[in-house]
């Protein structure tokens, strides 16, 4: 079947959306994207990245400057403009509470249906809690102009941050969470060049679309958490839990993927959308059903502590002491810093008197931006300079290829937690380092 060139709407532009939009032009579709933040969209425009995501940079500007991808602030302009809309909107965590804050959702949904007179497909692509889709349909019906026929479909996006154009373009899986055969032809036609190279598709309901999304992240979370969980236990025993992830992951219904051991999880997902989940059940009345999903946030959070105390073990006291944080990202491979376990443990030994430096490849500025109590480093040797204990919290290769001599040469005192098990143990010991992971 030849591609079909569709015109494509994408509302928020964000890691998600930003990463949507330029794929959705390489698939060769004509895309018009839309956010309320006017300075990133005039970055956009220009062709320019506002963020750090491998691959993505070359490719969006590639798309901006043939046509094919535009971007604005004008909701009428993408719905005069597309006939299949995504929204890409965040879902953030509710302040005061576990549940996902829908609003810009709503919101996005009712500055896009107010304008479209012609009959056209709004595919929720942000993760929500289940119900939104439903919810979205009748708002829809209530805004849209008398006469247009417009559909609702919920398609969640399953993307890493780091990996996310390969993610997009050759996913596990692609769900369409639709309510008419309409609908599941048009989201077919839209990503037919997958379909054709044989991409497996979910179709269903939205409804269970929305908990296939939230279902998966909260089992990333729950294998992290389940592993750290050992972790401690050899941590208290001698035993090795590198080798234990090996041995329990080479069962392929177990799996070796996101079973590695250290910090745990953080980011912009699989904290928020764990406890999205659970508050979304304990709204439904069936929140014992999950229960276990605090105990996973438990141990998730209590990694985070047992680093800071672990460093207090080996300095004895952190007044005074200079401690070098390397890695601020949630992960390697982004500039993402929302909710860092790497920046909530510098943070949280810098409350208890040390004299904290943070550095990171990509991340720096936004930790000057967000975080102006910690202090950052332009350099990995600047960091690194009289350091009474050196904390590797995110696991970039610049870090990974760390020299124990030419770094025990650099610091004050040679103490070292790998907090993401990345380096290689016997050797910084060699070189005379206290190391602990
Ligand atoms: N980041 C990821 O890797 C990823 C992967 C899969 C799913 N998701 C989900 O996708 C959604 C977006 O995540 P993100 O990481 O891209 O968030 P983000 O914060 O990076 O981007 C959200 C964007 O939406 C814009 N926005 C807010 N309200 C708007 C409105 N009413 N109209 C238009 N634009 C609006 C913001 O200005 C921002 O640019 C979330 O639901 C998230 O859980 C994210
Ligand atoms: O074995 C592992 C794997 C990951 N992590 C940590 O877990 C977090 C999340 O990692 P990852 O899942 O790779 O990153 P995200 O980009 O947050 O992607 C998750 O969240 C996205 C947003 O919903 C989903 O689309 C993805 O499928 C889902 O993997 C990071 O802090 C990692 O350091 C571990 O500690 N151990």
């Amino acid at each position: 079947m030849e591609p079909v060139r569709l015109r494509i709407g994408v509302i928020g532009t964000g890691y998600l959306g930003v990463t949507h939009a330029a794929c959705m032009a390489e698939l060769g579709h004509d895309v018009v994207a839309v956010d309320v933040d006017p300075v990133k969209v005039a970055r956009l425009a220009a062709g320019e990245m506002p963020f750090h995501e491998p691959d993505l940079g070359p490719m969006l500007a590639r798309h901006v400057r043939s046509g094919r991808l535009r971007f604005g602030t004008s909701f009428r302009e993408v719905a005069l403009n597309a006939d299949v809309h995504f929204v890409c909107v965040g879902t953030p965590q509710q302040a005061g509470s576990d549940a996902w804050d829908t609003s810009h959702v709503e919101q996005a949904f009712r500055d896009l249906a107010r304008h479209l007179d012609h009959s056209a497909l709004i595919v929720g692509k942000s993760t929500v809690p289940v119900g939104t889709a439903e919810r979205m349909a009748a708002l829809v019906a209530e805004v849209a102009p008398a006469g247009s026929r417009v559909e609702v479909a919920w398609s969640p996006e399953f993307l890493r941050e780091g990996q996310a154009v390969a993610d997009t373009l050759t996913p596990d899986r692609l769900v369409f969470g639709v309510s008419s055969g309409w609908a599941e032809q048009m989201l077919r036609l839209t990503y037919q060049p997958l379909v054709s190279a044989g991409t497996a598709v979910h179709v269903t309901d939205p409804a269970t679309s929305e908990l296939v999304k939230a279902a998966a992240n909260a089992f990333l979370a729950t294998k992290i958490s389940f592993v750290n969980g050992l972790a401690e236990i050899c941590e208290a025993t001698g035993a090795d839990v590198l080798a234990l992830a090996d041995a329990l992951g080479s069962d392929p219904r177990i799996g070796r993927r996101s079973l590695h051991p250290g910090l745990g999880y953080g980011g912009g997902c699989l904290p928020k959308d764990l406890r999205g989940l659970h508050a979304r059940a304990r709204e439904l009345g069936v929140s014992g059903a999950v229960s276990f999903l605090e105990a996973v946030d438990d141990v998730n959070l209590r990694r985070r502590r047992r680093l800071v105390d672990l460093g207090l073990e080996l300095l004895g006291s952190y007044r005074g002491a200079r401690v070098c944080v390397l890695g601020a990202s949630f992960k390697p491979g982004t500039d993402d810093i929302r909710d860092s376990p790497a920046l909530h443990v510098a943070s949280g030994i810098q409350r208890a008197g040390a004299d904290v430096v943070v550095y990171d490849p990509v991340a720096g500025a936004a930790v000057r931006q967000a975080y102006r109590q910690l202090s950052v480093a332009g350099s990995l040797d600047e960091a690194v300079a009289e350091a009474d204990l050196v904390l590797l919290l995110c696991e970039w290769d610049e870090f990974r290829r760390l020299d124990p001599l030419a770094l025990g040469t650099a610091v004050r005192r040679r103490n070292l937690i790998d907090g993401r098990y990345a380096l290689d143990a016997k050797r910084f010991r060699a070189a005379g380092w206290t190391y602990r992971a």
